[in-house]
């Protein structure tokens, strides 16, 4: 892989003080944003987020990206580890195709059958580059946060071991349940 690597640098933000590094791959850049006592952790706490604009930004309940964002900087923040934000919007297929998505979704496709009328596998979301930070920062062993046995697959697959998951849990709405409901039913997420 041919990845840019930033310098490591402070940002205090409304949860804490972090450091952050940021990653070029491609047209792709991610950031690893880590707590102040990162480098002294045997197995830090681990969030691989995925970014998730209408979420993340603008607050939208049709996902449950933006209270999950919340919850692991929070949690980051005070127990120490990292927020990995991984930056393959949409399940990797960019925001004009996600938005498409979500027309068909208007007119009651579920998240998965909007992504194959597409033309797209229900999750195009490759990892290679959360493999590359994890080497750069030099984990071997985490805490990892998520509902999701891609990501805990693909970190096994690293010979990176997790000594626990924690489950990243938030109470649905009424705009976000067949989301979330299709997650668990159809995509075996841990719910
Ligand atoms: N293609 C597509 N992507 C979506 C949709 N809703 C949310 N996303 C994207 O899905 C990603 C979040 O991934 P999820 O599979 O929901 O959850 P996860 O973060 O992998 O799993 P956890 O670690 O358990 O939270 C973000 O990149 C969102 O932009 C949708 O309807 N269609
Ligand atoms: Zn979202």
């Amino acid at each position: 892989m041919n990845i840019i690597e930033s310098n490591i640098a402070n940002l205090p933000t409304r949860y804490g003080k972090f450091k952050i590094k940021a990653y070029k791959d491609g047209h792709q850049e991610h950031l690893a944003i880590m707590s102040q006592d990162f480098e002294n952790l045997e197995a830090p706490y681990v969030r691989i987020h995925s970014e998730c604009l209408t979420g993340d930004t603008l607050g939208s309940l049709k996902c449950d990206c933006q209270s999950q964002l919340d919850l692991s900087l929070k949690f980051i923040a005070k127990n120490g580890g990292l927020v990995i934000y991984h930056r393959q919007e949409g399940r990797n297929i960019g925001l004009v195709n996600k938005v498409n998505a979500y027309a068909l979704q208007d007119n009651g496709r579920n998240t998965i059958e909007a992504n194959l009328e597409l033309g797209f596998a229900e999750d195009e979301r490759d990892y290679r580059v959360v493999g590359y930070i994890f080497e750069n920062l030099k984990i071997k062993k985490l805490k990892l946060i998520t509902n999701n046995p891609e990501k805990l697959k693909y970190v096994e697959s690293l010979g990176v071991e997790i000594v626990e998951r924690i489950p990243a849990i938030i109470k649905s709405n009424k705009y976000n349940e067949a989301y979330l409901s299709t997650k668990k039913e159809k995509m075996g997420h841990l719910i």
